[in-house]
């Protein structure tokens, strides 16, 4: 495949390293202004960017009638007009709070919990993630998926960043350690006990093997897509 990079940044190179081992080319490696890239030979563009730049690359891309893995976080606001945009032209997107293969096996896991322990009304759930000082958005894409996730089996209806206001709220707590390349736990406390899962990168090919692999299995496909369907999960 010929792979345009949308941001070249710690992902963008773990990206590089990865693609090129499984015989892929990079042809764009793009840090700002896309309008002025060719995109006739690219099969597909891998958006690991910054927040305020998702949306335009994203689009630009479905424009143009390329498909596109996005990972960059903190733009979420906007994913519901991508799609629009998606379904109108016809074109092909994936975004996923997290590609790595654990963490969405982590994510099946909450899900799972989260439905047993609707039933048991002496736990209350809290959400912790660590990341390295240099990310810019907080609470992070995943910490926010895992949310969605418990929303969905029990009564929490809100997530909060730091302290929770009102019981149907999910407090999440955002650590910024330098070199973290992430960690989620999540906790259910009682006055008894607790029970906490949890899932911890040890560094970023984890994140950047699924991104190239939902590309791979993209490829021919139109529609927006999840990694539960790459992963077949
Ligand atoms: N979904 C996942 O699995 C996953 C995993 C890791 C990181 N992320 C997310 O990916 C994003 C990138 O993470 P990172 O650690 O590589 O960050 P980074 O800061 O190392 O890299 C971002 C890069 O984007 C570039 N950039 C700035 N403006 C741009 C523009 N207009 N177009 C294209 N590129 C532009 C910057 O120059 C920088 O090189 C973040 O949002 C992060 O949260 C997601
Ligand atoms: O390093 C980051 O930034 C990460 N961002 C994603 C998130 O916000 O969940 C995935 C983990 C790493």
């Amino acid at each position: 495949m010929n792979i345009a990079l949308l941001g070249y940044g710690r992902m963008g190179k773990e990206i590089e390293k990865i693609a090129l081992s499984r015989e892929h080319t990079i042809v764009h490696k793009i840090q700002g202004n896309i309008t002025t890239y060719d995109f006739t030979n690219v099969d597909v563009a891998i958006d690991f960017s910054i927040p305020t730049a998702a949306f335009e690359n994203i689009t630009h891309c479905i424009q143009q009638q390329i498909p596109v893995i996005s990972g960059t976080t903190g733009w979420l606001e906007k994913y519901d007009e991508v799609v629009a945009l998606c379904e109108e032209k016809n074109g092909t997107f994936i975004y996923a709070s997290n590609f790595s293969l654990g963490v969405n096996i982590f994510f099946e896991m909450n899900s799972y919990l989260a439905k047993m322990m609707s039933q048991l009304e002496d736990y209350n759930v809290t959400i912790e993630e660590i990341h390295h000082t240099k990310k810019l958005d907080a609470p992070s894409g995943t910490a926010i998926t895992l949310a969605e996730g418990i929303m969905q089996h029990s009564n929490y209806n809100h997530w909060k960043l730091d302290k929770a206001e009102n019981d149907d709220e999910i407090p999440i707590t955002a650590k910024r350690i330098p070199e973290v390349p992430g960690t989620h736990e999540i906790t259910y406390t009682s006055a008894i006990d607790s029970i906490s899962i949890k899932h911890e990168a040890h560094n970023r090919q984890g994140f950047a093997l699924g991104a190239v692999v939902a590309a791979e299995w993209i490829q021919g496909k139109t529609g927006v897509f999840s990694m539960k369907d790459v992963l077949n999960i």
